[in-house]
């Protein structure tokens, strides 16, 4: 049983605000999307996938940053909303106002069934906040998703002992597909998609020599491991002492 993880922001990553406005289309006019419905459909393989969607507001000038499961079938099962917007402002650059450009969504969607494990779905930034995580993981998932955009400066800092955090205390697989190299003149990511076992070790990254270039790696998810992993290392929280989440 295989699935498929693409990026944050598959579809595209706009130069301006104006850009992504402009760029962004409903699921359903999507060529992009379509094609990847034939191809999950055609090759019997699920899809994750980060894209852009317009409000359900229709003079709202903010879209939505959303990710989407296609199942085998090459249906759109589950949506996902970001939660948590991307403003950042360091003295010399770079500055990101993802807040003009989208609107945040509201609510956390419950882990849902896969061949590969109950997934729990983030986007990028959401990896900031281990609320949202520790939720999904109360919730039963197996697997975290991070479809990311990560920027190169934040990225060097914080990828990786941000993702190891999460895989650890939450004793969950960690699958963090992420968009790589320069995409105008001003935006370029970060890159390194990685999968991480409950234990914390890497089991699977790319970056290494050619960090610009799009590649695909290949992970196996081990439940017995998960199980295992699990079962001796229990993390019974005290929420008797603090509020569970
Ligand atoms: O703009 C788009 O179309 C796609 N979205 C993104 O690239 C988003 C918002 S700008 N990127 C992040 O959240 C990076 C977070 C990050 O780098 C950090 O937390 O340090």
């Amino acid at each position: 049983m295989k699935a498929l993880f693409l990026p944050e922001a598959s579809d595209y990553i706009g130069g301006s605000p104006n850009e992504s406005l402009s760029l962004c289309k409903p699921a359903s006019q999507s060529p992009f999307l379509q094609g990847l419905q034939q191809e999950a459909k055609k090759h019997h393989l699920p899809i994750s996938v980060g894209v852009h969607e317009p409000s359900d507001n229709p003079t709202s000038k903010r879209i939505k940053n959303t990710l989407l499961w296609i199942n085998a079938n090459g249906e759109i099962t589950h949506r996902y909303q970001k939660l948590h917007l991307f403003d950042l402002e360091m003295e010399n650059g770079p500055n990101m106002r993802e807040s003009t450009t989208i609107e945040p969504g509201d609510e956390i969607l419950p882990p849902f069934d896969s061949p590969v494990g109950k997934l729990g779905a983030m986007i990028c930034f959401d990896l900031r906040f281990p609320e949202i995580a520790l939720a999904l993981k109360r919730q039963k998932a197996d697997v975290l998703l991070y479809p990311s955009a990560f920027m190169p400066t934040t990225g060097k800092a914080h990828w990786l002992p941000l993702l190891r955090a999460r895989a650890i205390e939450c004793t969950s697989y960690v699958i963090a597909a992420a968009q790589v190299g320069a995409h105008n003149e001003k935006r370029s990511s970060y890159g390194h998609s990685i999968v991480i076992d409950p234990w914390g070790e890497v089991v699977a990254e790319l970056g290494g020599e050619k960090t610009d270039e799009p590649e695909v790696v290949f992970a196996d998810i081990d439940f017995e491991k998960l199980r295992s992993v699990r079962r001796a290392l229990p993390l019974k929280r005290r929420t008797d002492v603090y509020p569970e989440v």
